[in-house]
């Protein structure tokens, strides 16, 4: 469906788009069920998921990580997950001293394990400091996975990132109904692979 920016949608064209997020996601199942299953796999390890992202995705990072530590399914196994996004005295401290490209790029030296998931998030994939962070994510050996969107941006162009999910559209507000649902997928699909460890061995991840 073609979108500008400054045309209204039609009611009727508004409730199509809400079926997008769907078709781009169901294009790209397979792309997500391996990001899914490594993620499960750092768990396993012990790893933690740690989220970030600028604005909106910012609160996504929070969004993600409340679904992991806290499920909103009744009875579903809690796994330990943290937004960088949260503390607005590390956010602007570290802003403040060492620029914003910086802020979850810091965080990640200083909690980061090698055992992690760093998750980030970008609308358009050109976000610096979740660039950056990705980048330190990957040095330290964490698994790194990026929620973006468009053509994936200079984050899907980055080297050495582990699992890049791109939210196939250049109208941003259908990115982010394509991320916001990607998170939930994540996070059910984390679940499958995580409670049946003979999914985890090498043969199936390959
Ligand atoms: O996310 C919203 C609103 O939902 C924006 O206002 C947001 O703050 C900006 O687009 C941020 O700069 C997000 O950048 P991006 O990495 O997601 O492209």
């Amino acid at each position: 469906m073609s979108w500008s920016p400054n045309q209204p949608d039609s009611v009727d064209a508004l409730f199509e788009r809400r079926k997008a997020p769907v078709l781009a996601l169901a294009d790209d199942a397979r792309t997500v069920a391996e990001a899914c299953h490594g993620m499960a796999r750092r768990f396993h390890r012990g790893g933690k998921l740690v989220v970030f992202g600028n604005g909106g995705p910012s609160t996504d990072a929070q969004h993600v990580a409340v679904e992991f530590v806290h499920p909103v399914i009744v009875g579903k196994r809690a796994l330990p997950a943290l937004s960088l996004t949260a503390d607005v005295a590390t956010v602007t401290g570290v802003a403040n001293r060492a620029g914003l490209e910086d802020v979850f790029a810091h965080q990640l030296r200083i909690i980061g394990d090698p055992a992690d998931i760093a998750l980030g998030i970008s609308t358009d994939g050109d976000c610096a400091n979740v660039r950056r962070a990705l980048e330190t994510a990957r040095d330290l050996g964490m698994l790194t996975v990026a929620l973006t969107g468009g053509d994936g941006g200079a984050i899907a162009r980055t080297p050495g990132l582990d699992h890049v999910l791109i939210a196939r559209s250049t109208d941003p507000r259908v990115v982010k109904e394509v991320h916001v649902t990607t998170y939930h997928v994540l996070w059910e699909l984390v679940h499958v692979f995580f409670e049946q460890p003979g999914v985890l061995t090498p043969e199936v991840a390959s």
